[in-house]
């Protein structure tokens, strides 16, 4: 398929940032340059301290300081107030953090429904599309459980459908199975990479592990401040 004129669901370009330590300046992102098309499935490599997360933050609309543009979805960050950025980030983007981020006080279905509830969608609409995401994860006889009472794999899926929850066009995640056992990791990211391709999602996912990597349709590399 020709996809010229198929508009990017994110756009970097020529990303900046440097950080001050101790009085001394380190550049940790110097110049990156990324597009990334609707659904696509890219991972970011890259050494501990290579700078992956600082480039999620800046997709992420999470932190300022950055030098260079980010677009999403065609708007430019940049050129947006803080008000069209929260919107910017709530209807196009979706964030898997690492399970130890749910809300501990709800349960499963909960933690799915409310960033739901935070961007509009009328409550019965939201339930029905957190169970089904749950049910998809394998998950359907653990929705009224607390992450305490579920193990971390469990836990793990619950944010993979947290941050699919709102449909969004681009899933951020980071290490988004760090914190689990091999076989586990393999099973949740095997899971999640299926569920955000049945979607239609584009997703950036950072990881140091290059055998997940490979499941993804495209590898990116930061080095010294740059992607190769
Ligand atoms: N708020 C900050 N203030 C100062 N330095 C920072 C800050 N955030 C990040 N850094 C520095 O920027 C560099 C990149 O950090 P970052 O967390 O983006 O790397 P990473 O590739 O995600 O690492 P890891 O794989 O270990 O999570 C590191 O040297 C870090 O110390």
């Amino acid at each position: 398929m020709n996809d010229l004129g198929v508009k990017p669901v994110v756009e970097l370009k020529a990303l900046t940032r440097s950080f001050e330590q101790g009085g001394e300046r380190i550049d940790v992102l110097r110049g990156v340059d990324l597009a990334i098309r609707p659904g696509e499935i890219v991972a970011l490599l890259g050494p501990s301290g290579s700078g992956k997360s600082t480039l999620l933050q800046a997709v992420g609309l999470l932190e300022g300081g950055f030098g260079g543009e980010i677009v999403i979805a065609g708007h430019s960050a940049e050129k947006s107030n803080s008000r069209a950025r929260t919107a910017l980030r709530r209807d196009h983007l979706g964030f898997v953090y690492q399970f130890h981020h749910l809300l501990p006080d709800f349960d499963a279905l909960e933690n799915v429904v409310l960033p739901q509830l935070v961007a509009g969608t009328p409550r019965a609409e939201a339930e029905a599309r957190a169970q089904e995401l749950l049910v998809a994860l394998g998950l359907g006889h653990r929705l009224d459980h607390r992450p305490s009472q579920l193990s971390g794999g469990e836990q793990q899926r619950v944010a993979v459908a947290r941050g699919l929850a709102n449909k969004p066009d681009l899933v951020l995640a980071d290490e988004p199975t760090g914190n689990l056992d091999e076989a586990t990791s393999d099973r949740v990211l095997a899971e999640f990479l299926s569920l955000v391709r049945g979607e239609g999602s584009a997703a950036l996912i950072a990881t140091h592990n290059e055998r997940l990597a490979q499941k993804m349709d495209r590898v990116v590399r930061l080095h010294e401040g740059l992607l190769a």
